[in-house]
């Protein structure tokens, strides 16, 4: 699907249209073919320029062929047909032009970008890359260095940086189409001038039909980019990604092909792209990230149980809200409420903390207005004390402390203020939604919204249904998380709700191998080899170990019958392990107190060292409880942590807490650091087999009976009994297993 239009009498004006990014599948691929074969021959076209439907240039290669068998004309020799071509091609930027789309725009002789646009080469991010001349074009166009950031991070570049770095020969303020197309015209009007007669005259080696020489536009046939520091910059940036992305293989062969382009000639380095490319492509990793692109989109089409969603569902306008509690939560909440244009009532309980609050909201705020070189909407902020300043806000977010009572107390406060109409949100991160509902005067609009801290800077946002939430309170919080730039998940209201529930899982089954033997160090790095950017016990110093302690101390746990000396192991019916309230009673909180699982330099500090501390106090801690330890692999690691996590997922899916596998890992990939390369705790379930998860489940909880938690999920019985179907296919089988109960 490609329109051919002659313009302007000499213009070939070729439209991609397949909305709504005008990917290059198949059909594109042969309209385009087709399109310039049909310009190239018209006697009447001095000139092609290429647009978009819907002023979307173009979003790349269509993904979803991925999966498929691929058909229709490959990408590389259609590009290099645009290339070789005799006429000026001149790409006309709109919207964006990220990977396939970018390197059809490196294939045309000239490149114009409205202001709006943006440019990239996101492959990596797909784990691939840019395998369509990419890598061999860009280098050619804006250097080692820079084409290297670009393509090892995937990054997308304004219009105006793609002038800077030479990507784009010009940037419009209005139509791109336009500008293009007079930069056609004053690229053929030459010929028709004396300078042209004179430009024939001096071009022996390549002329287009008009005169004006293509060859210094045709970026193949530049010499490869080599500088005398070449290798050290292509290091820095081999060890720059595995530090990144450990065990990502797309960033490493982005810089592998990257390093051809500076070392071979074009022909042999898109030999190299191609293998490398050949590599990556039938990888798991690659069909993980795939994965996890459409997962990401999918959850944005959210359902509830009673069949309200997305597409049924109108959203509320919010234009003015409320946070109350400017703790850590409250403040990055504020700041991304603010920057998305969204008037904010900031409320504290007393006059100190409303005035550190604000402070740290406005230097937030005015942080990143200085790096995005704008001024700061401070405009949009009231901060007070008192809570009548709520009146007419459209929606609040309650950010204080995690205490039932006292979140009971704000929300009944709330309600004799707010408008009648007014929603009601709660910053929970786990707490019982229906509960806190139930004290106000409108059950049906009150949800969570849990962000993750810090909230500025997290992606991710579960939005909270209780049981009488109303249809049009999620979509509210939905539509309100999308515009905070937040990756909203909905889900279903249950302890720690998806993310936290399957959370404590994982927790336990790190420090019941610390019991067993292993170090926090030991365990750490197996989840960081396996991709996790940090460790759990790392993870755990960084938000404070006081925080759970806190949360087992409120739900009955640890009470005054705990002996103080040997604190017992089997509480509630099931196992415990008290290492960690007992590392809290030494007021060894995390980094906040310069002592946890590690050592820290000082209070505050971030680096984590090993602490022979602990290490003692682990030998003593077995000793007491007569623990043999014994050697714990990093296979048994990874497949305790992430199994336990894959199994309470299954659980979730049962109890339809959450909506599909997708909204899961999509939690897990935004919020807890799961490695994107490894798609997502229930796909990774799916690529290891799930027979082979049940098995491994099924061997510890033989070991460990004490733990129900590693019982295997009846869910996950019933997948592998029906043959293990891909996770595309589970949520039909949940069904089925909901219907037999
Ligand atoms: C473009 C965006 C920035 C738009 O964002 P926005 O927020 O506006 O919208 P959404 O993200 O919600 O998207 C809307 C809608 O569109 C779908 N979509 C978006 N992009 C694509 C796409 N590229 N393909 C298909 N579908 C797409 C999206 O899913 C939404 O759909 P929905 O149903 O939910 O409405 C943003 O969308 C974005 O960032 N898109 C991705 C951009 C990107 O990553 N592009 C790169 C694609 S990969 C590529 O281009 C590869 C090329 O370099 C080269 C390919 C060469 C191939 C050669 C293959 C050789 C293999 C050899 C192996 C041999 C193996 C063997 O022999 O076995």
């Amino acid at each position: 699907m490609a329109r051919y239009a002659r313009v302007k009498g000499s213009i070939a004006l070729i439209t991609l249209t397949n909305p709504p990014v005008n990917a290059l599948s198949a059909a594109v691929r042969r309209g385009i073919v087709e399109s310039v074969s049909r310009a190239l021959k018209d006697e009447q076209v001095k000139a092609v320029v290429f647009c978009g439907e819907n002023e979307k240039f173009c979003g790349g290669a269509d993904i979803k062929e991925f999966s498929g068998s691929m058909s229709g004309p490959p990408l590389v020799p259609m590009i290099h047909s645009i290339e070789a071509g005799e006429k000026p091609m001149v790409a006309a930027i709109e919207g964006v032009a990220l990977g396939g789309g970018l390197e059809l725009a490196l294939g045309c002789h000239y490149r114009v970008a409205n202001t709006k646009a943006r440019l990239g080469l996101p492959e990596v991010t797909l784990g691939l890359l840019p395998a369509a001349g990419g890598t061999q074009r860009l280098p050619r166009l804006i250097g080692i260095p820079a084409a290297l950031e670009l393509i090892t991070t995937g990054r997308h570049v304004s219009a105006q940086e793609a002038l800077q770095l030479g990507i784009v020969d010009q940037v419009a303020q209005g139509s791109a189409v336009q500008a293009a197309m007079e930069l056609a015209l004053s690229v053929i009007g030459v010929c028709v001038c004396m300078l042209c007669v004179y430009v024939v005259c001096v071009c022996i080696y390549c002329v287009c039909v008009t005169g004006q020489p293509l060859n210094p536009r045709r970026l193949s046939l530049r010499a490869p980019v080599w500088a005398p520091d070449v290798d050290g910059v292509c290091d820095a940036a081999l060890a720059q990604v595995k530090q990144r992305s450990r065990g990502a293989m797309a960033p490493v062969a982005c810089v592998q092909a990257v390093r051809a382009a500076a070392m071979l000639p074009y022909s042999k380095g898109m030999e190299r792209e191609r293998q490398l490319m050949d590599t990556l492509f039938r990888s798991g990793q690659a069909r993980a990230m795939q994965y996890a692109f459409f997962a990401q989109r999918n959850a944005g089409k959210w359902s509830l149980p009673n069949g309200s969603q997305w597409n049924n569902t109108r959203a509320r306008d919010v234009q003015r809200a409320g946070v109350i509690g400017l703790g850590t939560m409250g403040r990055g909440i504020a700041v991304s409420l603010v920057k998305a244009g969204i008037s904010v009532v900031a409320i504290e309980m007393d006059a100190k903390q409303l005035e550190s609050g604000k402070k740290a909201v406005t230097a937030m705020l005015q942080r990143d207005a200085q790096r995005r070189g704008v001024s700061p909407p401070l405009h949009l902020l009231t901060f007070t004390l008192s809570f009548h300043q709520l009146r007419d806000v459209d929606l609040v977010i309650e950010a204080v402390f995690e205490d039932m009572n006292l979140k009971k107390r704000v929300f009944s406060d709330l309600c004799k203020v707010l408008r009648a109409n007014a929603l009601i949100c709660t910053n929970t991160s786990g707490l019982n939604v229906d509960e806190l509902a139930a004290v106000t005067d409108r059950q049906p609009l009150v949800v969570g919204m849990h962000f993750f801290a810090p909230a500025h800077v997290m992606k991710l946002l579960e939005v909270v249904y209780g049981s009488r939430s109303s249809p049009e309170a999620v979509a509210t919080a939905m539509a309100l998380g999308k515009r905070m730039e937040k990756v909203c998940v909905a889900v279903g209201n249950c302890s720690g709700f998806v993310g936290n529930r399957m959370l404590k899982l994982y927790l336990d089954q790190s420090v019941y191998m610390l019991e067993e033997g292993a170090t926090p160090e030991q365990v750490d790095q197996a989840l960081e080899e396996f991709g996790f950017a940090m460790g759990i016990f790392k993870v755990s110093d960084l938000s404070g170990l006081d925080v759970g302690w806190r949360v087992r101390k409120a739900s009955g746990l640890i009470g005054p019958d705990v002996d103080p000396v040997k604190p017992s192991r089997w509480r509630l019916g099931r196992r415990y392990c008290p290492l960690p309230d007992m590392l809290c009673q030494q007021g060894r909180f995390g980094q906040k107190t310069g002592r946890g699982w590690y050592l820290y330099d000082s209070p505050g500090s971030k680096e984590a060292k090993s602490d022979p501390e602990i290490q003692t106090f682990l030998e003593d801690y077995r000793r007491k409880y007569g623990i043999i330890p014994r050697r714990i692999t990093s296979q048994e690691v990874i497949e305790r942590c992430a199994f336990a996590l894959a199994n309470e997922g299954f659980r979730i899916l049962e109890d339809r807490i959450a909506a599909s596998p997708e909204d899961i890992d999509v939690i897990y990939l935004f919020g807890y650091g799961w490695p994107r390369h490894r798609g997502g705790p229930m796909f990774y379930a799916g690529q290891v087999g799930l027979s082979v998860v049940l098995e491994k489940l099924e061997h510890y909880h033989r070991v460990h009976p004490d733990v129900p938690s590693l019982e295997p999920s009846r869910l996950l019985r019933r997948l592998v009994a029906e043959g293990s179907p891909p996770i595309q296919q589970w949520k039909s089988h949940i069904k089925n297993l909901r219907s037999h109960l």
